[in-house]
């Protein structure tokens, strides 16, 4: 019997072929100045990724940044210009639903560029899962858990404003952990800042620092001692991403556990700091793997050689938090927790229901693929000219 004009024919709704891509920068303002050691912003800055299928499904994606090409090498330009040009082009006419497949070809199309993949790839679980009306952790192996616990980062360098800052995070129930921002100022200063802080708020909060590359190994053996007295429960990236070695050397003495961030990109980086020793704790980054498949590929890499997992961000909206928080929920232990406030350190957000923050837990969202729906006004409001 024929199909009445209004039914779409089975095979035309399950057509995966992904037929456009389109790439939107945007930049969205924070609440308060965020400084890391050597950048410091007051508006994120993010590529917004729409795909679209042959069956009509949409999808999104997000590619964030902070302080331009400043924490690692992409740019809000860099990415689009590589979106439109190279990686976009490499897919058109390609099936939607085959995830390794993808990621060889937007690898032979342009090497690294990290981000800009994540933002593909994550547009197109987003798109698969609504397609099959299925979540995309779903997609990945299934869930282990639905919610994880939030830290929230102090990073104004102002020890009066983070305190009262903690304070009414405390309050709210939102967050009991806190990331402190180090290395923008001088090791002592620092070390004085967190006794200040750690003092304040003594038995009512758990800290580590993060310090962002700053510190060189002699720099970070003398104040690791300190920071282990001050009950600092870890320590994030203290030397440059390239100082492995040092990592491991600094780790031998160190009583705090030592995590990795900006040395740990590719899965073989993740090898290389495994055999190195380098780290305790290993944050998973959605901008650093180049998408949702590759983060469980370092994660079990991580987890081969005893090293712990973190869920790391990069301050993202709620359309990258709940990318990330698709690929945290299907991971076998999460024992670090992870970090992503993004959507609170914004003055706005992208989608039309953000993500859920209670009981110092960031909930992971019900519905298909990522589980936010991007707003179309937003993304017009905050849209570069
Ligand atoms: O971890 C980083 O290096 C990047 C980012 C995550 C939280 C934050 O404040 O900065
Ligand atoms: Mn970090």
């Amino acid at each position: 019997m024929p199909d009445s004009p209004i039914t779409i024919p089975a095979d035309l709704r399950r057509d995966l072929t992904i037929q456009a891509i389109r790439s939107t920068i945007v930049d969205v303002p924070t609440v308060r100045r965020h400084k890391l050691s050597s950048l410091s912003v007051t508006a994120q800055s993010y590529v917004i990724v729409e795909v679209r299928l042959a069956n009509g499904a949409e999808g999104i994606g997000e590619a964030a940044t902070l302080g331009g090409p400043r924490w690692s090498e992409e740019s809000v330009e860099a990415i689009k210009a590589n979106i439109d040009a190279h990686l976009a082009p490499a897919l058109i006419g390609h099936q939607a639903d085959r995830f390794e497949a993808t990621g060889v070809l937007l690898d032979s199309a342009a090497k690294r560029n990290n981000a800009a993949k994540a933002a593909i790839d994550t547009a197109l679980f987003d798109a698969v899962g609504r397609t099959l009306g299925v979540p995309a952790h779903q997609l990945l192996g299934g869930l282990v858990r639905d919610s994880l616990p939030v830290l929230w980062t102090l990073a104004s360098g102002d020890p009066a404003q983070e305190i009262e800052e903690a304070e009414a995070k405390l309050a709210a129930r939102l967050h009991d952990t806190f990331k402190v921002k180090i290395g923008a100022l001088s090791p002592d200063a620092d070390l004085a800042r967190m006794r200040r802080l750690t003092t304040a708020l003594a038995g009512r909060a758990r800290f580590i620092v993060d310090a962002n590359q700053a510190w060189d190994e002699t720099t970070a053996n003398r104040c690791l001692p300190m920071l282990a007295e001050l009950g600092v429960t870890l320590v994030e990236q203290p030397l440059p991403a390239w100082n492995v070695a040092g990592m491991a050397r600094v780790r031998a003495r160190s009583a705090v556990p030592l995590m990795a961030d900006e040395c740990v990109f590719s899965t073989h980086d993740m090898l290389g700091v495994a055999q190195a020793a380098a780290a305790d704790v290993v944050s998973l980054k959605l901008v650093k793997h180049a998408g949702l498949l590759n983060l469980h590929k370092v994660a079990a890499v991580a987890e081969a050689a005893g090293i712990g997992l973190y869920g790391g961000c990069l301050l993202e909206s709620s359309i990258g938090a709940a990318a990330h928080l698709q690929a945290f929920a299907g991971l076998r232990e999460l024992a670090w927790g992870c970090e992503h406030f993004g959507p609170q350190i914004l003055t706005d957000d992208l989608v039309e229901e953000p993500l859920r923050f209670e009981d110092f837990r960031v909930h992971l969202p019900a519905g298909p693929g990522i589980g936010v729906t991007l707003d179309r006004d937003k993304l017009r409001r905050y849209a570069r000219a």
